[in-house]
């Protein structure tokens, strides 16, 4: 298939040739976040030549020429401008390039797109605990595999983004990390992953924390709790491509105990944490983790950030609240980027499962029915 768009140098243009990546890509890749790389590598080259080839003038011409089948993907980029400099180039390894590359909002944009994909901003959380995963999985030889891996796959076409809490895994040991690490082998498509992992630690321990998430377990976020202060979190920010979600108000009753603390300046100790966020969020990576069973607090917190930062929001479901009654409250779907997290009911739906499908057929129709309520209230239905 072989396809030509031609457009004048000015950035609004590049829509063109970023849809037409992206509907090319598909051909010959299968997986939604290598799609998504190569339409950000491509726009960003085409940028680069109206600001440097054509020095902004919005007059020029920029060819995009793309050759595709299932084996082979050629893209021609044609421009008029003043050429490349190749001795200005250089060369600089991958693994030496943290902190040299321009900062960026690929987490973000990922997960915007995602969710965008999906027409659905839910997130389920994989939450495997052995006194809940129905019995027909306790016959396999390691049930916690088992069932997450039923868990993915039914969940994959009807989510955006799946967050593993470590606490059930690291429950059993060795075993339940590898679990882990099979269901996630290779990647799953089409899904943002967050890492439920809530460390941070003095800088020395942070910055293997962050490696462990982000490069070992590929992570696309983390969730980080904010109690040690900057030096604690700046590890997991240095990852510019990944997001960091930071505890800001959390869904439990104990929450009054510290985060709905007053501080000397009358601001409680959520606002300060919300405030910390946006003056860290430097690389555009930073996210909230705000509890949706307090809406008010929460359509608050979405106010004083103005929306700049993406939302974690756990607490719908099993914990109490819903999506009706964030309705009800001054939250703004509409706002900046949320992702409301359902994890125990819809993993555990009730009855008496004889077989694996009857398990699957229950769980799709729980996740089914969290994803459209969510889609009808951002009106993508
Ligand atoms: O960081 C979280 O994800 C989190 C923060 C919070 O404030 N409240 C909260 O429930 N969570 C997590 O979100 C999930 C909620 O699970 P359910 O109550 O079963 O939907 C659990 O994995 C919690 O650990």
């Amino acid at each position: 298939m072989l396809s030509r768009v031609e457009i004048f140098s000015e950035l609004k243009n590049l829509k063109k040739i970023r849809e037409c990546i992206d509907k090319d890509a598909r051909v010959f890749l299968n997986n939604e976040k290598d799609v998504y790389s190569l339409v950000v590598s491509v726009d960003e080259l085409c940028s680069n030549i109206i600001r440097h080839a054509y020095l902004g003038k919005d007059n020029e011409r920029i060819i995009l020429i793309t050759s595709v089948d299932e084996s082979f993907f050629f893209i021609a980029i044609e421009y008029f401008g003043k050429g490349f400099d190749q001795s200005s180039y250089q060369f600089i390894p991958v693994d030496q390039r943290q902190g040299t590359t321009k900062k960026g909002r690929f987490g973000l944009k990922l997960l915007e797109h995602i969710i965008k994909k999906k027409k659905t901003p839910l997130c389920v959380g994989l939450d495997p605990d052995l006194t809940k995963i129905p019995i027909l999985f306790h016959s396999s030889h390691d049930p916690i595999a088992a069932f997450t891996h039923t868990i993915l796959e039914t969940v994959a076409p009807f989510c955006a983004a799946i967050k593993p809490n470590f606490a059930f895994y690291e429950a059993e040991g060795i075993d339940g990390l590898s679990a882990l690490k099979m269901a996630l082998s290779p990647k799953p498509n089409d899904l943002f992953i967050i890492g439920d992992v809530k460390r941070a630690d003095i800088a020395n321990s942070s910055s293997l924390y962050a490696k462990a998430f982000f490069d070992y377990w590929q992570h696309d976020a983390v969730t980080v709790h904010p109690y040690m202060g900057m030096d604690s979190i700046l590890p997991f920010l240095s990852y510019s491509e990944k997001l960091t979600f930071i505890l800001c108000l959390t869904s439990n009753h104990g929450s009054t105990d510290i985060q709905e603390q007053p501080l000397a300046n009358g601001k409680f100790v959520y606002e300060h944490i919300a405030s910390l966020a946006m003056s860290w969020n430097k690389n555009k990576n930073v996210g909230l983790v705000v509890g949706a069973t307090k809406p008010n607090t929460l359509a608050h917190i979405q106010n004083l950030t103005h929306a700049s930062l993406p939302l974690l929001i756990p607490g719908i479901g099993s914990q109490g609240s819903s999506v009706a009654s964030l309705q009800h409250s001054k939250f703004s779907f509409s706002k900046g980027l949320a992702l409301f997290n359902q994890s125990r009911s819809i993993i555990y739906p009730e009855g008496n499962f004889q077989t694996i499908t009857e398990f699957q057929d229950a769980v799709q129709q729980k996740v089914i029915r969290a994803s459209n309520e969510l889609r009808n209230v951002m009106g993508w239905s």
